[in-house]
């Protein structure tokens, strides 16, 4: 036995489960599912037992009943069928129900002897009170199963508007067999009555006992979510009732008057007979008023606590749903904030890394040694320079400065020294520069100066200077020997004609070596 649910009104998306009348339709059916033939052969079994109960009871000619109330003698009618077709409607849903309802009244009525058009109509009655109750419950979303006293008074109201409704039936049959306006009555009385009894005394245990296992099943497979109450139809619901009300007081009061004007005789004791007959059936009105007042204001209830309900849930989702936005918000900031001190950040190292690569490209074309720049910058720059040279028209004058004799300087005092003479001669060098001059180490003891505004008589001078600068160096090493310095210079102004960088640097060793020649600490110009 399954556990009651905590409620008998749930929140929207709860399961078939919990008693929630939710229609299996044909659709659904048709879509699949494991358990199709053994539901339809459950229906058709139903349909049988229904038709067999009908039958019998057409033939065994018992009906209900009887009852006395004072004056009031009626039948309370007993219809099986109405049973199985009441929980059929209930746990798959109104067309299971109301075609089971419709189909074994209408056999149970021709067999009977009702006309085969008559009987079409009087099978209407049973499927008309099955809709109150399938209507009211999907709208009104309370659990049909009846595990809480809420749920069961709820089964009790709806079943008693339900009856009211389906006892239309015994009005056919009353005008059908041609009862007296009192037998008509009668009918009616037992008719409501019977169908309200007979649904509270037997669905209610068997919707107890039986409901959850049956919905668990049918849940299991088809599982569905009860759909959303969206009170469509509720005005549906509660104009039915009303009219099965309205029907009920004015059936009541119209019946009773006609059975009492039709009552024989006027003496006293039929007049006291009469007053009785309307005491009676004034007081069953005013139980059954009492009981549908209590069912009325118990239904506006439920309605409105469950509106209520679903309204706060309503504004409970809106108010998380802005709380989640202002949260995305404050997450998108949070983001945009990071984003931006990123790219602060990336700016700040590409501006690092551009100037590392300054620094290499620096540290590329420099001489470590002497700190001077390389052949490498020499070949980035003297391009230019010879360029503007040609277009201002001027000479571009180009010295190779080589030391003498190095390797001795090397050999005799070693590597160090050698250094040394070399940082030293690149300062003396360095020193004679004119802003604009281009100065590099050509080689290993070798010196390239550019000079783009010199002319002969300023190397004639520079050259001197330089070789005099050297000789007062006095560089003296650790045995306190003097290191000789000196060099030899190749100058070139160029041939006349137009000259290639290579051109002058062939030029500038070719006049470097007659320097050479000619026995060192000299200096030769190019002759073309
Ligand atoms: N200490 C030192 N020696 C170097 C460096 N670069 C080249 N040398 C040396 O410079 C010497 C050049 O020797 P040579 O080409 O024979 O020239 P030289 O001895 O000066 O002879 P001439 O040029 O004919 O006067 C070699 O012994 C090289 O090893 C350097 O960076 N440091």
């Amino acid at each position: 036995m399954a556990a009651a649910p905590p409620t008998d009104i749930i929140a929207d998306d709860t399961p078939v489960t919990a008693g929630f009348y939710h229609a299996l339709s044909p659709r659904v059916l048709l879509a699949g599912g494991a358990a199709r033939w053994p539901l339809i052969l459950g229906w058709l079994l139903s349909l049988g037992a229904s038709l067999w109960l009908g039958v019998l009871q057409l033939y065994g000619g018992w009906y209900g009943f009887e009852v006395n109330a004072g004056e009031l003698t009626f039948l309370l009618s007993i219809y099986p069928p109405l049973t199985i077709s009441t929980l059929w409607v209930l746990c798959f849903g109104y067309a299971w129900g109301a075609s089971l309802a419709y189909l074994t009244t209408f056999m149970v009525g021709l067999l009977s002897g009702l006309h085969p058009g008559w009987a079409m109509v009087f099978g209407l009655a049973n499927p008309l009170g099955l809709l109150v109750m399938a209507l009211v419950y999907q709208q009104v979303r309370v659990s049909f199963l009846p595990r809480s006293v809420a749920a069961l008074m709820f089964f009790v109201s709806i079943s008693f508007v339900s009856g009211i409704a389906s006892a239309t039936g015994s009005f056919i049959w009353s005008y059908y067999n041609k009862l007296s306006a009192l037998g008509a009555f009668q009918a009616w009385q037992g008719w409501w009555a019977g169908n309200f009894l007979q649904t509270v005394t037997t669905c209610a245990p068997l919707l107890y006992l039986f409901g959850p296992a049956v919905l668990r099943w049918r849940e299991r497979y088809w599982p569905s979510l009860a759909s959303e109450a969206r009170y469509r139809w509720v005005w549906l619901a509660a104009l039915s009732s009303l009219a099965g009300v309205i029907a009920f007081l004015w059936l009541s009061f119209v019946l009773a008057d006609r059975s009492v004007m039709a009552m024989p005789g006027a003496a006293e004791q039929q007049w006291q007979q009469r007053a009785l007959l309307y005491r009676d059936s004034a007081r069953s009105v005013y139980w059954v008023m009492s009981v549908l007042l209590f069912a009325m204001v118990f239904l506006g209830y439920r309605f409105l606590t469950q509106r209520t309900r679903q309204l706060h849930q309503a504004a409970d989702r809106l108010a998380q749903q802005r709380d989640l936005a202002l949260r995305r918000q404050q997450e998108a900031e949070t983001a945009r904030n990071a984003l931006q001190q990123l790219n602060v950040e990336l700016a700040a190292r590409i501006l690092e890394v551009e100037g590392l690569q300054a620094q290499l490209r620096e540290q590329a074309s420099r001489d470590p040694l002497t700190g001077l720049h390389n052949r490498r910058y020499l070949h980035q720059q003297l391009p230019a320079l010879l360029q503007a040279a040609q277009q201002q028209q001027h000479r571009l004058c180009v010295l190779l400065l080589d030391l003498d004799h190095f390797k001795q300087v090397n050999d005799h005092h070693g590597h160090a020294v050698g250094d040394a003479v070399l940082r030293l001669f690149a300062a003396r060098l360095a020193a004679i520069v004119a802003p604009g001059d281009l100065l590099v180490r050509y080689g290993g003891e070798e010196f390239l100066l550019v000079m783009p505004a010199a002319d002969e008589a300023r190397v004639a001078q520079l050259l001197p200077q330089l070789q005099a600068a050297l000789d007062s160096s006095q560089l003296r090493v650790d045995s306190g020997a003097l290191v000789p310095l000196a060099f030899s210079a190749g100058v070139t102004f160029g041939s006349g004609r137009q000259d290639s960088e290579d051109d002058l640097l062939q030029q500038a060793d070719a006049a470097l070596y007659q320097a050479k020649a000619a026995g060192r600490r000299t200096w030769r110009v190019y002759q073309p």
